[in-house]
């Protein structure tokens, strides 16, 4: 029977040294599922992150990811994903319109290719009149949608997002996954990390984090069942009242 699994993780592990940042954690992600990956600041969600992105090498256990081992296929993997972080995403001192031809270039696309997805995009975000405007010049919501839209101008099967829509207005992160629902639906399997629990509530399914341990994974009505909360800030209080990390 063929699998719609898109990841699997088994008994995942990352230690530095004595400390164990991720420890031996255990999922599936599916394919088209906006997966939620949440956790305190410090449970080891970048880190986990930064494995299956084929980034940094596990220290044990077992991860595939579109297929590929994290250990042995990392350039494949990096090929079959998009990316985008808080922290990372466009460069600043490029024109809109430059970005976009340098991400089209860097994952080998045809010069067409990279034509009509650009004319595509801008025309998506409506901004045509700052194709040739310094990325740094535009407000963060746009960059943050811009940065997304370039993390999947590959048309990867999966895009990790990590804390994609950190200090903007609640108006702004309600459009951005607009654009994350999209993408979903086009196919596009959605990996993110988020502080913002009413972001939780859109996600499929959600795992959620504990010094290095995934403590829970569910549906978010399913684990507002379980831990008897109304709102997944409540759950999400309730598991991370044990964390004994703070994080750096
Ligand atoms: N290269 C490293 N060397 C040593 N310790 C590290 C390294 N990278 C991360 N850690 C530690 O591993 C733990 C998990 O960090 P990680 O960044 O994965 O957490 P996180 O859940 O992503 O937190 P945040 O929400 O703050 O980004 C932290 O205690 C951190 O200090």
């Amino acid at each position: 029977m063929a699998s719609d699994k898109i990841i699997t993780v088994d008994h995942l592990t990352k230690r530095f040294g004595v400390f164990t940042a991720v420890d031996a954690i255990t999922f599936d992600v599916h394919k088209g599922e906006i997966f939620g990956f949440l956790g305190a600041n410090g449970a080891g969600k970048t880190t986990a992150m930064r494995m299956l992105c084929g980034l940094s090498m596990p220290t044990s256990g077992k991860a595939t990811v579109a297929g590929y081992d994290v250990y042995t296929q990392n350039e494949q993997i990096k090929k079959s994903i998009g990316y985008m972080s808080q922290k990372f995403s466009l460069y600043e001192d490029l024109t809109v319109k430059e970005n976009m031809q340098l991400y089209g270039g860097i994952y080998g696309k045809s010069n067409a290719f990279i034509k009509e997805k650009t004319a595509f995009i801008l025309e998506h975000l409506h901004l045509q009149d700052e194709a040739n405007k310094l990325v740094g010049s535009l407000p963060l919501g746009w960059k943050q949608k811009l940065a997304f839209s370039v993390a999947i101008f590959h048309e990867p099967e999966i895009v990790f997002l990590d804390e994609p829509t950190g200090g903007v207005d609640p108006v702004t992160r309600r459009e951005f996954w607009n654009m994350i629902y999209q993408a979903a639906d086009n196919g596009i399997t959605i990996f993110v990390t988020t502080h913002y629990m009413d972001e939780a509530e859109y996600c499929n399914r959600v795992s959620i984090m504990v010094d290095g341990k995934v403590e829970a994974l569910d549906t978010p009505a399913m684990l507002k069942q379980q831990y008897q909360s109304a709102t997944m800030d409540d759950v999400f209080l309730k598991l991370a009242r044990k964390a004994t990390r703070s994080g750096d």
